[in-house]
């Protein structure tokens, strides 16, 4: 059995960060284990409150799996602040890591701070270089960047100067896009589209969180990065597809859908 581990903030409503992180490893077949960073009370409508760990609880998280088990790959969400993130990449020095995908999580659907602007030059300084590949969506690529984003043309720039900050890959997501659902990845010579119509419903709470954790688990089983991502893609498309409504907000995706 593969496995793949998360290192996110707990989503109590069950639709992103750890546990859809978890529901997601578990539809592609791969045993989940988790680290926690924060545990967040929200919901669909809204995030109340967030409490970042110790990062000795984090770090000896860390330990617990890595001295015990094999880990075919990690995902990293939300770190939340820069203690945390200094724990873990500290932890991290200890072991032989596997690959490293990494979503820059910065500000929940619903409108808050998932990670405080303190840590953002930690991630990039000492994270992107650990990274396998960064998954930013477009809000968070301009923020990384300096630079507006409004189109393909502008994503492709986005991953050349997101590359240069040391992760070996760059997929900026195009979730936010007005007409198409369009990813780009660059590795440093290509670039790879990945080109899905936009689907119209609301229900698409994780869909971040839903993308990188694919991507780790078909990492985990042996997939390049273009074939981890052409097929997360895939999956994160008919996820949406089936995204239901289950609060007054917008609804998660759907994991437990035929493939
Ligand atoms: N309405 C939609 N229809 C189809 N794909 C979508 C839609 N919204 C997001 N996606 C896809 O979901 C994934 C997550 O993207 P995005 O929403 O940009 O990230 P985030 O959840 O981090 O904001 C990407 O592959 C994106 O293209
Ligand atoms: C713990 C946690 N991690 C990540 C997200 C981002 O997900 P979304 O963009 O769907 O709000 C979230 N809301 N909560």
């Amino acid at each position: 059995m593969k496995t793949a581990l998360t290192i996110a903030g707990s989503d109590c409503s069950g639709g992103a960060g750890i546990q859809g992180d978890l529901k997601t490893f578990a539809a592609h077949g791969v045993y989940g284990m988790s680290v926690i960073t924060a545990v967040t009370a929200q919901n669909t409508t809204k995030v109340s409150h967030i409490q970042g760990l110790e990062p000795i609880t984090i770090s000896k998280q860390i330990e617990a799996i890595f001295d015990d088990i094999k880990v075919d790959s990690i995902k990293i969400g939300m770190l939340f602040n820069k203690r945390i993130i200094t724990a873990i990449v500290n932890t991290f020095k200890h072991y032989q890591l596997p690959k490293i995908v990494l979503d820059p999580v910065m500000i929940s659907t619903t409108g808050r701070i998932l990670l405080k602007g303190d840590a953002i030059e930690s991630i990039v300084k000492d994270m992107f270089p650990l990274c396998n590949l960064i998954t930013p969506n477009i809000l968070e690529a301009e923020r990384l960047t300096d630079t507006p984003i409004s189109n393909t043309y502008d994503m492709e720039t986005a991953c050349r100067k997101l590359y240069e900050l040391g992760s070996k890959n760059v997929l900026v997501k195009g979730g936010h896009l007005r007409d198409t659902a369009c990813d780009v990845l660059f590795d440093g010579n290509d670039f790879t589209y990945y080109n899905h119509k936009r689907i119209d419903n609301p229900n698409t709470r994780g869909t971040g969180c839903a993308l990188s954790s694919a991507i780790a688990a078909n990492i985990s089983k042996g997939q390049n990065t273009v074939d981890a991502v052409r097929m997360a893609k895939d999956y994160i498309t008919k996820a949406i597809a089936g995204g239901f409504s289950i609060g007054s907000g917008d609804g998660p995706v759907n994991h437990f859908i035929e493939r």
